[in-house]
């Protein structure tokens, strides 16, 4: 059970103060926005490649970026060890994956709450990761999106048919109220914004969050 904390909801002119309150965190999840593919605007690879440097954390970069498969390799490039494209945003899922894994890091896709998983089942293999979205990208603090519980069940289920250790993240929403039914579901890496941040104890609130996801499948 992983804990990846969005930064999202950090105080951005403090961004290397914030990240070292986390130590606890497993990876640190830089939302990448650019104000086409959502309607938000956020971090470009510079930034990005700044962050890299001011902590021993590693990074995990979700694009909800327009153009993934132009501008993908940049943030490899910029030191993350994760880098996650949406499905929407891309023409060749397979190419840009396998390139992303060619330059050194894992190759994440993620699907927003309407994008169903069927199509993908055999692109699968290709991931080291899957991102299942529980709220529409683009802004942090909304409300988890119980519709798309199904949808991380049938994805665990294909992952557990083909034999594949394919990470399954779940992203929006994730909290101490709603991180169990993830994790019941098969999920196994957890983005927390709001809940990790607006924690008096940011820290402690990973411990919580992974705890909580453990329990919910302890035999
Ligand atoms: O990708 C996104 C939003 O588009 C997420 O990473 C959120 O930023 C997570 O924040 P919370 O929903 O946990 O507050």
């Amino acid at each position: 059970m992983q804990i990846t904390p969005s930064i999202l909801n950090a105080d951005f002119a403090r961004l290397g103060e914030e990240v070292a309150r986390i130590p606890g965190a497993d990876w640190i999840h830089v939302d990448v926005m650019d104000n086409h593919f959502v309607p938000n605007l956020t971090f470009g690879p510079t930034m990005v490649e700044a962050l890299a440097r001011s902590t021993d954390v590693p990074l995990d970069a979700h694009l909800m970026i327009a153009d993934a498969d132009r501008n993908a390799p940049a943030y490899v490039e910029a030191g993350c060890g994760s880098v996650t494209f949406h499905v929407e945003a891309t023409k060749a899922p397979v190419r840009l994956a396998r390139e992303i894994r060619a330059a050194g890091a894992r190759a994440s896709m993620a699907l927003k709450p309407a994008t169903p998983i069927e199509p993908y089942e055999d692109l699968l293999p290709e991931l080291d990761m899957l991102l299942i979205m529980t709220v529409e990208p683009g802004f942090g603090g909304q409300k988890f999106l119980d519709l798309c519980l199904p949808k991380i069940r049938r994805a665990r289920a294909m992952m557990d048919k083909h034999g594949i250790e394919t990470w399954l993240q779940v992203d929006g929403g994730v909290s101490l109220e709603t991180i169990e039914r993830c994790a019941e579901a098969g999920a196994d890496v957890f983005v927390a914004g709001s809940a990790v941040y607006s924690a008096d104890d940011p820290d402690a609130m990973i411990s919580a969050l992974r705890a909580k996801a453990a329990d919910a499948v302890a035999p």
